[in-house]
């Protein structure tokens, strides 16, 4: 169903500034926009915060009928409903909280013949339910389903950090919708070779007419580095002490280099932040509930002027959302909170703070042990600089904690996300899923553990960015985005040099040696050494 659109372009530059209200495209969105309007099937890994959405929404603002968005989380559907209401646009959500009288208001709407609805939002374990398939085929036959669009498509791979086993039932769309062809747009920003794969093969995508799209995965404006840490504190559910005392003079040289930028004469002594000044605001990734309690009350009690609140699943919903929703906002911080302006914001969260969290004043994100995932480490580090300018992604590491996240992948089978009454997980695919949650942390582990390597470089190797550029180069469409990821001295080996860097890690290690004599942890060391190993094998 691939359709000459080219009458739209006027369309799609007054839709980008008059209901967007964007001045212009950025580089390949126009691109993405104009295969999606022509009705291909379209595969766009882009990274974090490159404007994926816009890729879908706005063709489903020019086009007729109904765009079927499938998203993972409640908390990303609200947010970009909420957004598209804000733009005026007819956009639904039927979601296990939409009360019954507005959820048949919407399937009226949508079987109407005519529906004004021009984006609808569901959970693909709601697209599992037979009574909503009967309507999508309904609005199938009337014309009136213009494309499906598969937000964080990774999910669908057993071999996705996210993996649901309802995203594996989407193949019901390719399988169902065949005259006229719905056609399918599939959006990730973290899917390596495999899971690009997995995501073709399953949602059935046109290898002739699918347009691949991609923009490398690591991100210029954002400086990596890894800090290697002696631990003192064997306590793993208290906030260690070496690392907070780190923090805080990290901190503290934020808030000098700040006020030395802001006040030249007085050479970054000035101790009073200007009035006007909003605070600098971050993310601190924990491991645990009972870390992002701690630290939250160690920065709070720091005498530093930070305003820190903790966030994870044990907190309520209400506390939960009000979080999320000040975090959410497009206006500093410094606007809506009460009392004297803070100097730093930060939300000390577990990852339960993660995909699609669009926060464009994100100046660092930190995480205060090694991510469990590749994918989580690439996802959770984009919260940062989202507005382009620049930022910090800093890894706590050493390798204490290493194994006891080690400890926690293994036992992660996450059986709230993995078992669906729609979809129970078999056997072999409980394995493949370890499987791919060892080999995922293993290049969470090989990016800290290197010290002689770009980490941009190592980003775009770990997402297997060349393969994709080899995919685009067979297409017409060409971007102007180099397919490069320049670093330009934007992350500490590049910026520091491999020997200081070295010299960091080996003190690390000594002391952690020392550590291990006096017995102080228990990882199981000899797993780990398996699946390090098998990795390095394997590759
Ligand atoms: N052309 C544009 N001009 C200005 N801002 C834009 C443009 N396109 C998108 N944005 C803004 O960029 C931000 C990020 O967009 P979006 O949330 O779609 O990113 P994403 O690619 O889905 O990222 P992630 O994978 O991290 O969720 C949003 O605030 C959005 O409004």
């Amino acid at each position: 169903m691939v359709n000459d659109h080219n009458h739209l372009w006027v369309d799609i530059d007054f839709t980008l500034r008059r209901v967007f209200g964007k001045t212009s495209f950025r580089p390949l969105q126009r691109e993405v926009i104009s295969a999606v309007i022509d009705g291909h099937d379209v595969f766009l890994q882009a990274a974090t915060s490159f404007g994926k959405s816009l890729c879908f929404q706005l063709p489903a603002v020019v086009s007729h009928g109904v765009t079927l968005v499938v998203s993972p989380l409640l908390s990303l559907m609200v947010d970009q409903v909420a957004a598209l209401e804000a733009y005026g646009i007819p956009v639904a959500t039927i979601n296990g909280t939409t009360p019954l009288s507005e959820r048949k208001a919407i399937i009226e709407d949508i079987l109407s013949g005519h529906p004004k609805i021009r984006l609808l939002y569901v959970t693909p374990e709601f697209c599992c339910t037979e009574t909503f398939r009967r309507n999508l085929k309904r609005i199938h036959a009337q014309g009136e389903l213009t494309r499906v669009a598969i937000d964080e498509a990774h999910c669908i791979s057993e071999w996705g950090h996210d993996f649901r086993p309802a995203y594996k039932e989407l193949s019901w769309f390719r399988e169902t919708f065949k005259n006229p062809l719905v056609p399918i747009t599939a959006l990730t920003a973290t899917a390596t070779p495999k899971v690009r794969n997995d995501i073709v093969k399953l949602l059935g995508l046109d290898k002739d007419s699918l347009k691949w799209f991609h923009t490398p995965s690591a991100r210029p404006n954002i400086h990596y580095e890894v800090k290697y840490v002696e631990e003192i504190d064997d306590d793993c559910t208290s906030a260690d002490e070496e690392r907070v005392h780190d923090l805080l003079t990290w901190l503290d040289t934020v808030r000098k280099r700040r006020e030395a930028r802001m006040n030249p004469d007085a050479n970054g002594e000035s101790n009073e932040p200007r009035p006007k000044l909003p605070p600098i605001s971050g993310i601190i990734y924990v491991p645990l509930r009972s870390v992002a309690d701690v630290l939250a009350r160690i920065l709070n009690k720091s005498g530093r002027n930070i305003r820190a609140v903790a966030y994870h699943a044990g907190l309520p919903a209400s506390d939960r959302k009000r979080i999320q929703k000040m975090w959410a906002s497009k206006t500093p911080p410094s606007t809506q909170l009460t009392g004297p302006c803070p100097y730093f914001s930060i939300v000390v969260a577990t990852n339960a703070f993660g995909m699609g969290i669009d926060n464009p004043h994100v100046r660092f994100v930190i995480h205060w042990a090694p991510p469990r995932s590749f994918e989580g480490l690439v996802q959770e580090s984009g919260r940062a600089g989202r507005d382009g300018r620049a930022a910090v992604s800093i890894i706590y590491y050493n390798r204490n904690e290493r194994d006891r996240v080690l400890e926690r992948v293994k036992a992660d089978g996450r059986p709230e996300r993995t078992s669906n009454r729609f979809a129970p997980q078999t056997a072999g695919a409980k394995k493949r899923s370890l499987e791919a949650r060892l080999e995922s942390f293993n290049k969470v582990i090989a990016f800290c553990e290197s010290t002689d390597r770009c980490r941009h470089e190592i980003i775009r190797e770990f997402s297997g960015d060349l393969e994709l550029e080899i995919l685009m180069s067979s297409q017409t469409t060409r971007s102007n985005q180099t397919s490069s990821s320049p670093c330009d001295f934007a992350c500490d080996v590049c910026k520091y040099g491999t020997a200081e860097i070295t010299q960091k890690k080996t003190e690390m290690l000594k002391a952690s040696a020392e550590l291990e004599a006096m017995g102080a942890y228990s990882a199981d060391m000899h797993t780990f050494m398996y699946y390090w190993m098998t990795y390095f094998v394997r590759r």
